[in-house]
């Protein structure tokens, strides 16, 4: 049979430009991927072999060979593992099947530093051959067939697929290297990079130099040895492997549970956000050992969804090697085996919030919002535990909103009356920390929480307390501002008040009522503003406006709540109205200024002016009679 044609998904030629435009800098990390991915083929056989013992036959020792021609100029990486068939030859290295490839690509920018960043948290794999090689080969045999193929490639836009022969299961890839990567033809160098980079990896890693076999790693699982035995490029090289990702561990927690149940975990924190976190399909991909053999990277029941970003390995002693995946979702074991390593994760971390603040600042960051999903899905003491852990940027020193506050922090500074944690929840905390709901809190001196994640308006409602203190939004109801005792009030501040109450800001209450009719719910005199004119709250019981747009915008919501309409007293423009009212009575003008008034809270709070001609009829009107 004659060889296929075939073109790479646009993504992956788009990845292989970069790859070979050679942003990395590091090109010795091809044999780790290779290394990697041949490690992987033989663990997936192991298991497989666990029930269908005649896959690995004869042929049981399983291991990695990596051999040179000098003359040729080729290096090879085989592995007697799982090996591919035509279709997953085609599938695994002419596509990238990973959900949200698209988008992520989408994202590059043709700037390579920029770029070379994003693909670190994406992870090249089997592409990074084509850094060093002009031209890859991979002849391939599925365990269990007889069939070979062999895939072909100078990882142009193109590759080819032909039926080959191979005499054994397993997969040989060569690599013709390109010119000027002669430092990759000498043996010694390349055992050098090995014991770099792979000598955690379990199977044996073997140089087949003059023919003679030589094992280059200690193919032993690197969490089964003692701490003190692992260093920490261990452990990182450890984390490039298990996670595929190029990014270093931010935090890494090895341990071995005994008593009950016995297991060992080595799991990692990434480094940076990986690009998928928040893609609906993105999973957790720790991996379940048992007794050493790999099982799965798909036991969800083992790691919480709030814990996705964790990467690593937990190897039980205590679940049979044949366990299916039926027995693992209702397993006792992994049940136990979850709480410990929740318990494990966030006592760590609380740890680590008390000893290094600026390193957990850097953690939440990437992190915070996916754990705050944990405050909204988990109860009791597991949620306990993720409130302590809970940062937020808030209205408290610069008041710029750049430090994080934790809640207890808040609960300590509150004021004298105040028995409520306020909040307030938007896109970003700058844009929020302009909110005019916000300013009679700050000039009282009261802290507000700034949420600024999606989630935050899930969780809240859901925990509805912290230490006996109630939450609430800054833009609902009433604002229970008067409860709180402030010491020092400047002296104008009090005659403003006192102004207000004997003023005429009653019936122009009453008038702008009547003149929006249905455009709101209602219209008050307000507490929390001190330096706007005018601001609009949700009632009590109605939705938070913040979660209306977010619904409204993915289309999850058409109705629209009605508002209130909260006016500032003590405001030039609403005091000059006032007395215009209180001598005059209610004027066509009053109409006017009302929708005025109105539209201007709708365009601070972000929202559209349903009728922009009658808002700009109306402001030409009032400034022509300014003008006059
Ligand atoms: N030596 C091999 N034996 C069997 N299958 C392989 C081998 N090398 C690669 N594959 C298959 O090709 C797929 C793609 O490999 P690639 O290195 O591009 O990505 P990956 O290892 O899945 O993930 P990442 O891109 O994060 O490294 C692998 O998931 C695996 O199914």
């Amino acid at each position: 049979m004659s060889a296929e044609k075939l073109s790479f998904q646009a993504e992956v030629s788009r990845l292989l430009d970069i790859v070979v435009n050679s942003l990395y800098s590091e090109k010795e990390i091809f044999l780790r991927e290779l290394i990697s991915n041949a490690s992987d083929a033989c663990d997936k056989l192991r298991y497989l072999a666990l029930t269908e013992p005649a896959l690995l036959g004869e042929d049981a020792e399983l291991a990695i060979t990596i051999s040179l021609d000098k003359a040729a100029r080729t290096i090879t990486v085989a592995d007697n593992g799982i090996g591919m068939n035509r279709d997953e030859l085609v599938a695994n290295l002419g596509t990238i099947a990973r959900s949200g490839t698209a988008a992520f690509v989408g994202e590059m920018s043709g700037d390579a530093k920029k770029d070379s960043n994003l693909i670190g948290q994406f992870g090249v794999g089997f592409y990074s051959a084509f850094m060093v090689a002009r031209e890859v080969e991979v002849l391939t045999r599925k365990a269990g067939e007889d069939a070979a193929w062999l895939w072909t490639s100078d990882g142009q836009g193109d590759y080819t697929v032909a039926a080959s022969e191979k005499a054994a299961r397993g997969t040989i890839i060569t690599l013709r290297l390109r010119d000027g990567m002669d430092d990759y033809l000498e043996a010694d160098r390349l055992k050098q990079i090995v014991r770099r980079y792979s000598d955690h990896i379990a199977i044996p890693i073997k140089f087949l130099e003059d023919g003679k076999l030589e094992t280059a790693n200690r193919a032993s699982a690197l969490w089964t040895r003692s701490k003190s035995e692992i260093k920490p490029e261990d452990y990182k090289e450890f984390y490039h492997h298990v996670s595929h990702a190029f990014d270093d561990p931010a935090e890494t927690i090895h341990w071995r549970a005994e008593g009950i149940i016995e297991y060992t975990g080595l799991l990692f924190i990434p480094g940076s956000r990986p690009f998928d976190l928040f893609h609906p399909e993105r999973k957790n991909r720790v991996k379940l050992y048992v007794r050493r053999v790999f099982i799965t990277d798909d036991c969800q029941e083992l790691v919480p969804e709030y814990l996705r970003f964790l990467r690593g390995v937990i190897d039980s002693e205590d679940l049979p090697l044949n366990v299916s995946r039926e027995m693992l979702q209702s397993s006792p074991v992994v049940q136990k085996m979850r709480q410990g390593i929740v318990k494990r994760v966030l006592g760590d971390l609380e740890k680590k919030a008390e000893k290094d603040a600026e390193g957990y600042a850097a953690f939440w960051e990437n992190f915070g919002p996916v754990l705050k999903e944990g405050l909204y899905s988990e109860h009791g003491n597991e949620r306990d535990s993720l409130l302590k852990l809970a940062r937020f940027r808030s209205t408290h020193g610069d008041g710029q909103g750049d430090g994080l506050v934790s809640l207890a922090d808040y609960v300590g500074r509150m004021k004298e009356g105040q028995d409520t944690i306020f909040y307030i929840t938007g896109e970003d905390a700058s844009a929020l920390l302009a909110s005019p709901q916000l300013e009679g809190f700050k000039a009282k001196g009261v802290e507000v929480l700034l949420l600024t994640d999606p989630i935050d308006e899930f969780w809240v409602p859901a925990i509805g307390q912290f230490d006996g203190k109630n939450f609430k939004s800054v833009t609902r109801g009433g604002s229970d501002l008067s409860k709180v005792k402030v010491e020092d009030k400047p002296e104008d501040e009090k005659q403003d008040e006192a102004a207000d109450k004997d003023g005429d800001i009653g019936s122009l209450v009453a008038l702008l009522k009547l003149a929006l009719k249905d455009e709101v719910k209602d219209v008050r005199a307000s507490e929390r503003l001190t330096d706007s004119a005018v601001c609009l709250v949700a009632d009590d019981g109605d939705m938070d406006m913040h979660l209306e747009r977010l619904l409204r915008q993915h289309k999850q919501l058409d109705s629209a709540f009605k508002r209130i309409l909260e006016v500032n007293a003590g405001h030039p423009v609403i005091r000059r109205l006032a007395s215009h009212v209180a001598a005059k009575g209610a004027e066509a003008e009053i109409d006017d200024a009302a929708y005025l008034l109105l539209d201007q809270a709708r365009i601070v709070e972000g929202e559209a002016v349903p009728d922009p001609r009658a808002f700009a009829r109306r402001l030409s009107g009032f400034l022509e009679k300014g003008l006059a």
